[in-house]
Order: C-alpha cells, then structure tokens, then sequence
C-alpha cells in the first residue's frame, strides 16, 4: 500500500541545511498497523507530512496506494489526498461547529448530496462511539471525544491510508487506550491501512502490527513488534522497549546472581507469541515431580500475542534437565541455562 523508497529530505533552515529524513526505504501492507517511533527530532513529522503530499522530499519517491505522491501535483495530488486522511495530536477541530458538522465537512466540500452526508455522518458517528453528541459544540467534549470526532471525519471520504500524528499524545493513559481501541477496531472491521507515529512504546505495542525505530532521520531498526521487542537491537529500541516494563529502570531487570545461593539449575525461558498462554510450567512440575521456583517474570501483551521472559530455579538431574528443555523447546519457547556466578 506504501513503498518508500530512498526518501531523503533535507531542510535549508537559514542557510544551513537540515537534513530531517536521511535515505529511508519502508513498506507497509494494506490493512497494517504500522507504528514509526522516535524521540523528539527524529523526523517522524516530516516522514508522515511526506506521505500526504504536505513536504516533498529532496530524493527518493513516494508510493501510495500505487501513486508517486512525491510527483504528483495539482488536481492529481488533491485527489490522491481525498484516500490519505490524518488524524492529529491537538485534534483540529472546526470550533465554531457541532460534531455532526464537524464530520459532515469535508463531505460537503467534496459535493456529496446530503442526504448521503446525513447517513455517512450517522454510521461514523456510531462507528467511533459518539451517539448522543452529534450536536454537542467540540469545547463541550473530553479530549477522547474529540478525538473520536477526528477519527470520523477522518474516515468520511473511505480513506486507504489513516495517518495518526501522535494521536493519542494528547490523552491521559485511559482514554489513550480507549482511543487506541478504537483504532484497532476500525483497522479490523475496514481493514484500513494505519501509520501512526508516536514516541511512545506503549501505543506501538498496543495496536501495531509493524514498527519502525527512527533517530537523526534514519530507520534504526524495523521489523515485526513481537520480533524487535524481544530482540532489540538498537540502543534507541532498547529504551523504548523499557518503557513498557512499568518502572523503565535497569533495576527491573532480573540478577541471576542473587539466586546462586538456592543452588540447581537456573532457567531463562523467553515466550514469543502464543505460548505463554500455555499452563507449561505446571505442566513441567506435574511431569516431573519436580518443585519449579519462579524468581522472576514480566510479560506483556501485543496484537501478534504475549511475549515476555520467566525465570525460574530448580533441581533436577541431568536426564530430567535434557527432557525439561526438549519439552520446552517443543512449546516454541527459548531456554537457557544460566551459570550460577
Ligand atoms: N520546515 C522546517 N525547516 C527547517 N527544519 C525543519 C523543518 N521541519 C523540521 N525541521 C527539522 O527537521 C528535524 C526533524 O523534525 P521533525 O519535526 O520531523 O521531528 P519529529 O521526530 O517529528 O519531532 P517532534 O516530535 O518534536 O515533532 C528537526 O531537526 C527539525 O528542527
């Protein structure tokens, strides 16, 4: 649905220039969630202002939905950008009118009949949850709500691409994740295409499929959010992925040391996907008559299933322990066998 391929933008900021996107190449599938996550300065704006048109970049080409929107101009342009909607950290909201109308705008620019604008605004308003507040004035509305009414308006004209800019920045963690909701149930039920851009972790682990990790302009790392959370590689992706441990610190993170003294064997089991929802470990103590200490675990939750690590202690003899990691390893979870120190 979206190929970028080499997109560079550079900036002449007072003579200087600015280099905000440095030779990026991504692609995202039609009805992906697609999260592109960075710290403030990355060129997460610039990237998503690239894909409705809003910059054009200084090299590389832009494809949506088949079209080089990096090319396109005039009429061409203004009818690519009627399938590329956005929805915005401050809401944007037209003040001066009620949801209804609010929704109804861009329909009305567009020529739609309106008896037609009368029924899409009913079915989006019921889509986004806002049934009673059709004549409410936007200063009338929480912050979830309005951005309820962004998202509507953002779907009015069948949009392919939704691009979310911080969306949900805006919102306390509650309604964030109501949001968030939202927007999962709209990609399911339309099989909408969603890139979203955000600094935090929580959001790209909550509702996204595919994430890419950007700083000083580049893609850093990217791929599967099961994959890049368990594995992260980057020193950027490593501090996003803390964020969503709840104290963020280092000293979350489980010492293997403070074990040795229960001596045994120490096992580090990391889940990826379905398996944590398998009752393994009692399983593993029932089989094998064997008492399983749990010292340490964290797992969380994301669209692709649970990942997550558990640490656990115990005795058993080395025909037991071979059996124990085959049978663990058959539930497609990695073992490890930590060294006491
Ligand atoms: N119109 C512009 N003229 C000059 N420099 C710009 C312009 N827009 C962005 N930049 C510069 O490009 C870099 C990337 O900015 P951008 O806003 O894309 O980052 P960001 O990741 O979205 O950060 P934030 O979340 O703070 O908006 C920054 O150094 C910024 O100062």
């Amino acid at each position: 649905m979206i190929v970028l391929r080499n997109v560079s933008k550079v900036f002449n900021a007072g003579g200087v220039a600015v280099t905000a996107v440095d030779d990026v190449s991504l692609s995202v599938e039609r009805g992906q969630i697609y999260g592109i996550i960075g710290y403030s300065g990355a060129g997460k704006s610039t990237l998503i202002r690239l894909l409705n048109g809003l910059e054009k970049p200084t090299a590389g080409s832009v494809l949506v939905a088949g079209q080089d929107i990096a090319q396109a101009s005039g009429e061409q342009l203004r009818q690519a950008r009627l399938k590329i909607s956005m929805v915005f950290q401050h809401f944007n909201l037209l003040w001066s009118r009620t949801v209804s109308e609010n929704i109804a705008f861009s329909m009305q620019i567009a020529g739609t009949p309106k008896a037609e604008i009368r029924r899409r605004v009913a079915e989006l308003v019921a889509l986004v949850g806002l049934q009673g507040r059709e004549n409410a004035w936007p200063s009338q509305l929480s912050g979830g709500q309005k951005q309820r009414v962004g998202i509507a308006r953002a779907l009015a004209n069948n949009p392919d691409v939704l691009l979310c800019d911080e969306a949900t920045s805006a919102l306390d963690p509650q309604t964030t994740d109501s949001i968030l909701d939202l927007l999962l149930d709209i990609n399911r039920k339309l099989g909408l295409t969603i890139v979203l851009i955000t600094h935090e972790m929580h959001v790209v682990r909550k509702i996204c499929h595919r994430v890419a990790v950007m700083e000083e302009g580049k893609i850093v790392e990217e791929g599967e959010v099961l994959s890049v959370f368990t594995h992260p590689r980057h020193t950027a992706t490593r501090q996003f992925v803390r964020q969503i441990y709840a104290t963020g610190q280092d000293e979350d993170l489980f010492d293997p040391a403070l074990a040795a003294e229960l001596g045994g064997q120490l096992l580090k089991l990391t889940f990826i996907g379905h398996s944590t929802q398998q009752p393994v470990v009692s399983e593993l103590a029932l089989r094998y008559q064997l008492p399983f200490n749990i010292l340490h675990g964290k797992m969380t939750q994301t669209t692709r299933g649970v990942f997550g690590e558990l640490w656990l202690q115990l005795n058993a003899d080395s025909q037991q322990l071979a059996a124990i990691l085959h049978d663990l390893q058959n539930h497609a979870i990695t073992v490890e066998v930590v060294e006491h120190v």
